[in-house]
């Protein structure tokens, strides 16, 4: 069960920064609709110090010369009499109220005159008789409550509309429209309570592996804060798990604090956004205090895009201080915590890439923890977990099959597998989930992914396994790429598939590993024309990458040969270039020693592929099959990296074309001793790479 939480005490809190407004927004408005009230009762003309007379009275004050002056409301019949200060003195005047409070404004008699003739004659009457100077004023004037009406008619409407809107935004949960109101800066985070929750544990969260083993030091200092405070160390304050929707990370987060056994306040970014200002920021102290009251606890805020994209990037129109104020709240929050406050912030988001730099400074959200689509293996045990609650599976049931029918699919998209499974055999009758209910239930998943776009054929699956394997077998045996560490052909962000390489931290870069890591990059694209004769848009960024690469060899770092030993680059570039450089002539030599570039290392890529056709044939399939592949099983098809300490002398070369000969030869050597040499270890190369620097310099 979920509760919302409350809290009744102070709604202004103590706020600690400098810059803290004391109030919260809200209660102004409710201030000035307070203030506008009173003016009305307390301002308003005929506040009752008016005493009640009759129009015989009247005509007697008349006669006596005691009336100042007279007003005459036509609508109301209403007459307001003002005595002369002589007159006030009078006995018969007693009950007339002398302090008038209000710089004696108000009438002293008031009475109602019936028809509107008879007593203007009646006056006149008087007034001859007695030779009376008297001009009553005709004044027209609403009755009091009709007044006020009016006069609040514009403010009704906006609290009615503003009320509408409260009630809109929190989709009418829970409490009064009032209570809304007074809720609207506390946070609507969701308290999960280790006490009255059904626990959830990493035993829930099936593969993420490696992300487990990030969060489980987070576990560890929650329950043991002291072990890490003791040797002085620094509590981590937040982490942001990275991944696509529906892959586990609110679950995993879930999980961190049901291991440590702690509470978990759980609210989404867009919880923090509402359309007025100060509201935002208002609710994420509220979080924190919450928080902190409860700490060791763990607060996950889903969709921290919402509030931390960057600033002054994501909005044009320029009204972006709400957000921005809501984060530098989030911020000053953060960095507010003492060591003693063991609170912990995990996050989420599908793009790491739009967050504000400072919310991935140090000490804040300085850990990435990512949280990838499953691979065939993850599928298959998150069906098993899923499995679990439903009462009756058939025997027969194949997890592996399952996995194998679901590529692409989320944790969330199997968990609606099994669940959906369970209705159809319901439907059926059925007395157990059988293995068709599952395959009819994946279908109907596909066909709201396919909706989504989510799914990929089996086309396009085999084309992105070439590619993938394309990028692994040229690398793999090349002297100078990268080395590689994992490929995969599940999607992943907006990549169709991926490879990891183990990036070497050089200083200095030499023409051959450029021109090596651009062969890599190609490597892609040539799989693909090497296999299918066909190439596609899949390589992209693979271009991208290849052309930037080759554009700096020549424009920056003067390793072309034509172009020769100059740089166009400029360390000031404070200045905008509206000129280039360099004549037209340059331009288009420079454009052609790029586009040479890169066709050498393309149809380098191809030759490299060509020659060793049977093994990216294999790689490819194991992908398919296993979608995900380690360096383990580049080495079971390839044998070990080959590449023994070069000789020193050999390698002082650095043009491009000596660069690309000693390539060649090397993936020609690669050839011969692919099955013998089994000596480069990762220290070697790396030994390697540092001597190669230093000699080169
Ligand atoms: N690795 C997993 N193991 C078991 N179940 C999973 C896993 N990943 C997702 N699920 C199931 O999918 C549901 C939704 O996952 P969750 O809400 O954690 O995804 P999310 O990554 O936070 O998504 P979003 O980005 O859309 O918020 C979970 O409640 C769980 O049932
Ligand atoms: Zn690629």
């Amino acid at each position: 069960m979920t509760k919302h939480t409350k809290q009744n005490k102070n709604t202004s809190p103590k706020g600690k920064g400098p810059n803290k407004p004391k109030f919260n927004s809200y209660w102004i408005y409710i201030g000035i609709i307070a203030l506008f009230i009173g003016v009305q009762f307390f301002g308003g003309s005929n506040f009752n110090n008016t005493s009640e007379t009759s129009p015989s009275e009247f005509e007697n004050f008349l006669r006596n010369g005691d009336v100042e002056r007279l007003i005459i409301y036509k609508n109301t019949r209403i007459a307001e009499v003002y005595l002369t200060e002589e007159a006030k003195e009078k006995p018969e005047h007693q009950s007339v109220s002398k302090d008038d409070a209000f710089g004696g404004q108000s009438p002293d008699y008031q009475f109602e005159f019936g028809d509107l003739q008879n007593f203007e004659n009646k006056i006149n009457e008087i007034k001859r008789e007695n030779d009376i100077q008297l001009n009553p004023r005709y004044e027209t004037k609403n009755d009091f409550w009709g007044d006020i009406l009016i006069g609040l008619l514009p403010f009704i409407v906006i609290i009615g509309i503003w009320i509408f809107i409260m009630k809109r935004m929190s989709g009418g949960a829970g409490g009064g429209p009032g209570g809304q109101i007074f809720n609207i800066g506390k946070s609507k985070a969701k308290l999960f309570d280790e006490k009255t929750e059904v626990k959830t544990s990493f035993k829930d969260v099936a593969g993420l592996e490696g992300a487990k083993d990030e969060v489980q030091e987070i576990v560890d200092f929650l329950k043991h804060p002291d072990k890490y405070t003791n040797l002085g160390g620094k509590i981590p304050k937040g982490a942001i798990l990275v991944g696509p929707p529906g892959t586990g990370k609110t679950l995993l987060a879930k999980a961190v604090a049901g291991e440590a056994g702690v509470p978990f306040f759980s609210l989404s970014g867009s919880d923090f956004v509402e359309m007025f200002v100060g509201v935002g920021a208002s609710r994420v102290r509220d979080l924190f205090k919450q928080a902190k009251e409860k700490s060791p606890s763990i607060i996950f805020i889903d969709e921290i895009d919402a509030i931390g994209r960057a600033r002054g990037k994501s909005n044009f129109s320029g009204s972006n201080d709400e957000r921005e104020n809501t984060l530098n709240q989030l911020l000053t929050e953060m960095d507010g915590f003492g060591s003693k406050t063991n609170v912990i912030v995990l996050a989420a988001t599908n793009r790491a890439d739009v967050l504000d730099k400072a919310l991935v400074r140090a000490g804040r959200f300085d850990r990435q923890i990512y949280v990838d689509l499953p691979d065939l293996n993850e599928r298959k045990e998150i069906f098993d977990v899923h499995l679990r609650p439903l009462k009756k599976v058939a025997d027969e049931l194949d997890t592996d099959f399952l996995a194998k029918q679901t590529p692409g699919f989320s944790g969330a998209d199997i968990a609606n597998v099994c669940n959906e499974a369970a209705l159809i055999a319901a439907r059926n009758g059925h007395s157990a989930v059988g293995k068709q209910d599952f395959l009819d239930a994946v279908d109907r998943i596909i066909g709201g992914l396919e909706k989504k776009n989510k799914i990929m054929t089996l086309e396009e699956k085999k084309a992105i396994a070439y590619h993938e394997a394309g990028h692994a077998t040229v690398s793999w045996l090349l002297e100078y790429a990268a080395p590689l560490v994992k490929v995969t052909i599940v999607p992943r962000g907006q990549s169709l598939g991926a490879a990891w390489y183990l990036p070497e931290e050089r200083l200095i870069v030499r023409t051959e590993q450029m021109l090596d890591e651009m062969c890599a990059t190609m490597g892609g694209r040539a799989a693909e024309k090497v296999v299918f004769d066909k190439i596609s848009t899949g390589a992209l960024s693979d271009l991208e990458k290849v052309t930037k690469q080759a554009k700096a060899m020549v424009t920056i770092y003067g390793l072309n040969e034509k172009i020769g030993n100059l740089t166009y680059y400029d360390s000031q570039g404070q200045e905008p270039n509206f000129t280039k450089p360099y004549s037209e002539k340059t331009s288009e030599l420079i454009d052609e020693e790029i586009s040479k570039l890169i066709e050498i290392q393309y149809e380098r890529a191809i030759d490299i592929l060509r020659k060793n056709i049977d093994k990216l044939h294999k790689l490819a399939e194991i992908l398919l099959e296993k979608e995900v592949i380690f360096k383990d099983d580049m080495e079971d098809i390839f044998g070990k990296r080959p590449f023994v300490k070069p000789k020193m002398s050999e390698r002082n070369g650095s043009t491009s074309a000596k660069a690309n000969a000693q390539s060649k030869k090397d993936a020609e050597e690669i050839q011969n001793n692919v099955t013998s040499s089994d000596e480069a270890s990762p220290e070697s190369k790396e030994d390697k790479e540092n001597e190669k620097t230093s000699s080169n310099e």
